[in-house]
């Protein structure tokens, strides 16, 4: 949005709070963007150096000021700057390939497949509907002018003839919409599954790369605007192409100079759709990608709502979703004027047919080339025509704009599932839990040239408990995302029981590794869900209960009300509860390999003991032994641990147990005595 401050003397820079001044070259009126939108109170220096608070007032209109209105009547003339739909509109709308609408109508049309009859059904109704509504017209002037003649025997057939067809178009109209309808909701609901499918199956990093709010935004405003291509577009247009058609016909039948004054004025309002319809359609585009930012921004300010209300940045937030929102009126007004003149074009036209139909008409029944009744039936075929042709291009204007919607939507669709999904891996009879990194180094998706990996040689025996410690940022976490495969290493390889990890089925694999993250989330269900979330296995009640008692999760779970059975949120628990209920899910798993990434950092001391006490457990059961990978900061966690690996920038520093290390005196050691201090 820009606002603009007028009637301002012989400035020289203004002042805001907190912002560099700016400086102002033109005297009478300053057009400010949204990026330097100037807050109360501020100031400015005049030329001779004193300073004022300003006396004007701030415009917040999209109309020009008075003095400007004749540079905003040049911008507005056909051409002119303010159509361009660029101005402050940073979005590159050209990333997804541009499709046809046959192509867009073609993959549609697969989209619908077993439900086609609907379709069918419906075309045959629109058909039939659309001739009888079309012969309505001629029927109707001859029943008047047969009665006004006196000719009975003609004016009753006539009459029945209406009575049929009325009945006739009103009952394929109701199967026309319904069955159109019903096509529409079965679009829209294959378009969004096999979008959520397609987005679901992707690596990782394509997460990384997109916003969730943009990703929502084409699930949800996008596959609707694609629900009018067939219930509403694609329907009328026909409709309209038939009834339009059949206008011709009738007027050509009547008296052809008449239906080619008629056609003249078809074919110009043709021709200004022609501009007006891809004008139309870069605004759906842009419409689309702003509608998704907007979107974007208040997913993400909605979710961290916490941190914006304790920062205290409210306003913040809103000017920036608002941003948003003043880029969508710059073109939705910009679009409601064009729409607005296409409309008025249409009127003047449409009503110039009448005047031309009258005088042409009229000079026609006087030189006895015409009747009265063949001028009457001309009236009513020329409206007919002319709405046609209207409601056909408007009607393709909105089938542009859903083919517009559709590109990025069909894009992500087509993006291959990764290919862990696509292959199938080998699956070992049982999950011992050796595990090899072998010359591994990693850089992620998102930027190649970082090096977070370097050379990385480690092997963690089967049932061996391995801890992983260094610095934040060291790429502790980004070793477990290997292991888990949410990556693939740059160079080097991961094996599993001496097997590498790409060759084995990952869906597999991942069912006998239990995972706990650094910040667990809980989906929106009940507590027993929450647990087995993702348990491939029968499960009763008591597995569950057993599980979170090996959490210590079990105490505070009874005692909420609804115990198991309480619906929560990632909102309504403490971290340390959160990351029980996790522990709990992954226990319930019965992992071969247990991954804990800074499981006990949320949790107060006496918890810590609890869950010392849970990784205690797993290395002492000599039944399910297995394999577990800790990476913790509170190192007093991992005293116990088998070996203790240091990382230290993405390389292997130090290896050995807990004892060894201290002697060696090296970065652990330092570690260790800066915890020891601080908690002393
Ligand atoms: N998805 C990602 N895309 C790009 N870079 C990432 C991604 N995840 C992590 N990084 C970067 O990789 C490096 C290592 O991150 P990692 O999370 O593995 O460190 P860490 O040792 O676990 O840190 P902490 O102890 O703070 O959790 C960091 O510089 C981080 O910025």
């Amino acid at each position: 949005m820009a606002i603009s401050l007028s009637n301002l003397p012989s400035l020289t820079t203004l002042r805001f709070p907190n912002r560099k001044p700016l400086s102002v070259h033109n005297p009478k009126t300053l057009i400010l963007t949204s990026k330097t939108k100037p807050q109360s109170p501020f100031s400015i220096t005049f030329q001779n150096g004193k300073r004022k608070r300003p006396r004007f007032k701030i415009r917040n209109s999209v109309l020009p000021e008075p003095e400007n209105w004749v540079r905003f009547g040049q911008s507005v003339l056909p051409g002119g700057s303010w159509w361009s739909l660029s101005e402050d509109n940073h979005v590159d709308i050209t990333a997804a390939k541009p499709i046809t609408v046959m192509v867009a109508l073609r993959r549609m049309w697969e989209l619908i497949a077993g439900d086609r009859w609907l379709v069918f059904v419906a075309f045959g109704s629109l058909v039939i509907a659309a001739l009888s509504e079309i012969s309505i017209p001629s029927v109707l002037a001859a029943s008047i002018f047969s009665a006004q003649s006196g000719e009975t025997m003609v004016f009753s057939r006539s009459s029945e003839l209406l009575v049929m067809l009325c009945f006739t178009s009103g009952i394929c109209s109701g199967l026309r919409s319904g069955c159109f309808g019903i096509a529409n909701m079965i679009l829209v609901k294959r378009l969004r599954e096999t979008l959520y499918s397609s987005i679901l199956f992707q690596d990782i990093s394509f997460f990384d790369r997109e916003a969730v709010g943009d990703l929502t935004s084409r699930l949800g405003a996008d596959c609707q605007q694609l629900s009018h291509v067939i219930g509403n577009n694609v329907h009328l247009i026909l409709r309209n192409a038939v009834q339009g058609t059949g206008a011709l016909i009738n007027l050509l039948t009547l008296s052809w100079p008449l239906a080619l004054s008629a056609l003249v004025i078809c074919f110009v309002l043709s021709t200004i759709f022609l501009f007006y319809g891809p004008y139309q359609k870069r605004a759906a585009k842009l419409t689309q990608e702003f509608t998704a930012g907007a979107n974007e921004v208040a997913q993400e300010t909605l979710s961290l709502m916490r941190t914006v209300q304790v920062y205290g940045t409210e306003r913040k937030e809103l000017g920036r979703y608002k941003q948003w929102l003043d880029r969508l009126a710059f073109i939705n007004i910009r679009e409601s004027v064009a729409y607005g003149l296409w409309n008025m074009s249409f009127n003047t036209l449409y009503r110039s047919t009448q005047v031309i139909a009258l005088l042409l008409g009229g000079m026609s029944i006087m030189s006895g080339h015409v009747s009265p009744e063949q001028l009457t039936k001309y009236i009513l075929y020329c409206e007919w025509l002319i709405y046609a042709t209207w409601r056909l291009t408007d009607n393709l204007s909105s089938l542009l704009q859903s083919v517009g919607a559709s590109e990025k939507v069909f894009q992500l669709i087509d993006l291959l599932p990764s290919d862990q999904f696509l292959s199938k891996g080998v699956k070992l009879q049982r999950v011992m839990g050796h595990i090899q990194f072998v010359n591994v180094s990693f850089h992620y998706p998102s930027r190649l040239t970082v090096p977070i990996l370097e050379d990385i040689n480690v092997s963690v025996r089967a049932n061996e408990v391995v801890a992983i410690v260094g610095p934040s940022g060291s790429g502790k976490s980004t070793i477990v995302n290997l292991l888990l495969r949410l990556y693939e290493p740059s160079s080097g390889q991961i094996f599993v029981d001496g097997f590498p990890l790409r060759e084995l089925d990952i869906g597999w694999l991942r069912e006998k590794v239990g995972f706990v993250g650094q910040e667990p989330h809980l989906f929106h269900m009940d507590i027993k869900s929450n647990i087995r979330y993702g348990c491939s296995r029968h499960i009763e009640q008591e597995d569950i209960e057993w599980a979170a008692k090996q959490a210590y999760a079990h105490e505070f779970i009874s005692s909420l009300p609804d115990g198991y059975d309480t619906l929560v949120d990632d909102n309504l628990l403490s971290g340390g509860q959160k990351q029980r209920i996790a522990i709990a899910r992954a226990i319930l798993r019965d992992p071969a390999i247990l991954i804990l990434d800074e499981a006990t950092s949320a949790l107060d001391s006496e918890s810590e003991h609890y869950v010392k006490g849970v990784l205690h457990a797993f290395r002492n059961d000599i039944k399910g032994k297995r394999t577990v990978i800790v990476i913790a900061h509170r190192l007093s966690t991992i005293k116990a641990a088998d070996r203790i690996m240091v990382l230290d920038g993405g390389r292997v520093i130090e290896m050995g147990d807990h004892t060894e290390l201290l002697l060696k005196g090296g970065l652990y050691a330092q570690l260790f005595k800066v915890q020891a201090a601080v908690l002393a």
